[in-house]
């Protein structure tokens, strides 16, 4: 497919079904992190921004147009908006690639991930329409129970900047299924494709106030969200001290929340792998990906001592053969990390592991032929202590750190040694032993012979620090679906008789 050039479109924010600029007037730089430059301004979202579109979304709810729909209806606009963003695909990816800085073609194929989830869930919408009233057997007549699943309500989505769009898709397209009414609020750091999100729900004619999507910065527009007593849920993916926070200020109003937050995830290779290039691949891919910024990562790698050497040799060979340019380049395979502060942060991440002793194997700075915009080398890092940084923190950058290891048990401890618990990946041939660490993982994702495929079908989240709940699959829909007990006294004729009648005194 080619790559079109494309002009950066000037948007408001998405409130009510229609463009509508801030309050405030505040509007917030885009930065193509390619070459540093400002391409374009979104809209910065306040309190008050918030306010009317939370306002828009409980209308929405209290109209036949969308509060009275069934999920076949709902399924509909789900599936006009899935061609919408195919039809748009190029323009889109090319929109992604610019603002987030991941090549093309991994922008291109996150687009047709979004429109597959896009029309999974109208799926999932319509057959919600057969379960949506379930009776529930008890153990006596005088009574009956059926059980409703209705939407939530007013769903708070905030999302960040790794992968824009199809973050967004992961948590719009199940609250959209299940019927409620979503404010989205994208990182500010990659909001072109969430907005144009906006127009294509213009385009298909999705009801007013159905989605709304306010830009801008965290405290300003995220927190506001987050606090306001009239959304019913916050689902989050990002950084684990921002989910703290948010954590924190919906507990205050007993807000459910489901967190996905990164992590350090672990990469187990055997000296019994199938293939070395293949084994090599997987875990470059692993951690290399979309810049390296992926939240389950396998950004350690836990190698058999008896295979290390030729393993690291055979790395090297193949991380010297990724090509990093601009990441509308064809064939670019890496391209600049999102920002200024995230390049700042990786560096640092690096020369701290240099002063606390680990060796730099590859890698570690910029690339020499590229003068401007925010690439790092992909960066293997061995001689690591499990009491060092790079070990424990996640770097959020193409850095792969490396631990040798002589047994199963060795290795379950290291891949385990972490506060995190979102993926973890094995290779080797003896599935068995495949199945011993599938169980011993400390993860809500496991990888066996390959790492980071990621579908929309299974459910998709982490344990420990890296969060709670479940997105995609069917597990997400029940993120936003009221479970509602119905239950019915069967004989009302009939007294009841706890209480003495006053008529029989
Ligand atoms: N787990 C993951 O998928 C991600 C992890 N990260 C990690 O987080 C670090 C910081 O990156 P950020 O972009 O600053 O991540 P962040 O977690 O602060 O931002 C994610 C989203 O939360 C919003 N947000 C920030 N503060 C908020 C608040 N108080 N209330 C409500 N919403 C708020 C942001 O505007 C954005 O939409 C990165 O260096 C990286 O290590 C970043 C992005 C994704
Ligand atoms: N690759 C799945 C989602 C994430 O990294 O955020
Ligand atoms: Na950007």
């Amino acid at each position: 497919m080619a790559i079109p050039n494309i002009r950066i479109p000037c948007r408001q924010l998405f409130i009510d079904g229609e463009w509508r600029e801030p309050l405030k007037k505040n509007r917030l730089p885009i930065i193509n992190p390619a070459n540093e430059e400002i391409i374009g301004y979104i809209p910065a979202a306040t309190e008050e921004d918030v306010d009317m579109a939370v306002k828009a979304a409980r209308s929405a709810l209290r109209r036949d147009d969308w509060g009275s729909t069934t999920g076949a209806q709902r399924a509909k606009y789900l599936r006009a908006i899935a061609a919408k963003v195919l039809e748009k695909k190029p323009e889109l990816a090319t929109l992604e690639t610019i603002d987030n800085g991941k090549p093309w073609f991994e922008a291109a194929s996150d687009i047709d991930d979004v429109v597959a989830c896009f029309e999974y869930y109208a799926d999932l919408a319509e057959a919600l329409d057969s379960k949506k009233k379930t009776e529930v057997k008890l153990h006596l007549d005088s009574f009956k129970t059926h059980v409703l699943r209705e939407p939530l309500g007013v769903v708070g989505l905030i999302t960040p900047w790794n992968y824009p769009l199809l973050m967004t898709t992961w948590k719009v397209a199940p609250a959209l299924a299940a019927g409620c009414a979503a404010i989205l609020k994208p990182s500010e750091l990659a909001s072109i494709t969430s907005l144009e999100l906006g127009e294509i729900c213009r385009e298909v004619g999705l009801p007013p106030g159905a989605l709304s999507i306010l830009t801008g910065l965290g405290h300003e527009a995220g927190s506001p969200l987050v606090s306001h007593p009239d959304v019913d849920k916050i689902a989050f993916t990002g950084s684990g001290p921002t989910g703290v926070k948010i954590m924190t200020a919906a507990a205050q109003l007993v807000k459910p929340v489901t967190l996905e937050l990164g992590g350090k995830s672990p990469i187990v290779v055997f000296d019994d792998i199938h293939d070395l290039d293949i084994a090599v691949e997987w875990t470059l891919f692993g951690c290399f990906w979309t810049n390296g910024q992926i939240c389950s990562a396998t950004s350690r790698l836990i190698i058999q001592e008896t295979i290390a050497p030729q393993f690291l040799a055979r790395l090297l060979e193949w991380t010297k053969n990724i090509k990093i340019s601009d990441p509308l380049e064809e064939d670019c395979k890496l391209g600049p990390v999102i920002s200024r502060g995230q390049y700042e942060k990786v560096l640092k991440f690096i020369s701290t592991a240099k002063d606390e002793g680990a060796t730099i194997l590859y890698g570690g700075d910029r690339p020499e032929h590229l003068k401007k915009g925010y690439y790092i080398q992909p960066t293997i890092i061995t001689d690591v202590d499990t009491s060092m940084e790079i070990w424990n923190e996640e770097v959020f950058g193409p850095v792969l750190c490396v631990k040798t290891f002589k047994t199963e048990e060795e290795a379950i401890e290291l891949a385990n040694d972490t506060k995190y618990g979102l993926g973890a990946a094995i290779l080797s041939k003896d599935l068995e032993r495949c199945e011993r660490f599938t169980k011993a993982f400390q993860s809500g994702v496991v990888w066996i012979n390959c790492s980071q495929p990621c579908f929309w079908q299974p459910p998709w989240g982490g344990k420990k620090r890296s969060g709670f709940g479940r997105e995609l699959g069917e597990w997400s829909l029940e993120n936003y679906l009221n479970i509602k007990q119905v239950t019915q006294y069967v004989t009302p004729d009939e007294p009841w008789a706890f209480y003495k009648s006053p008529s029989k005194l």
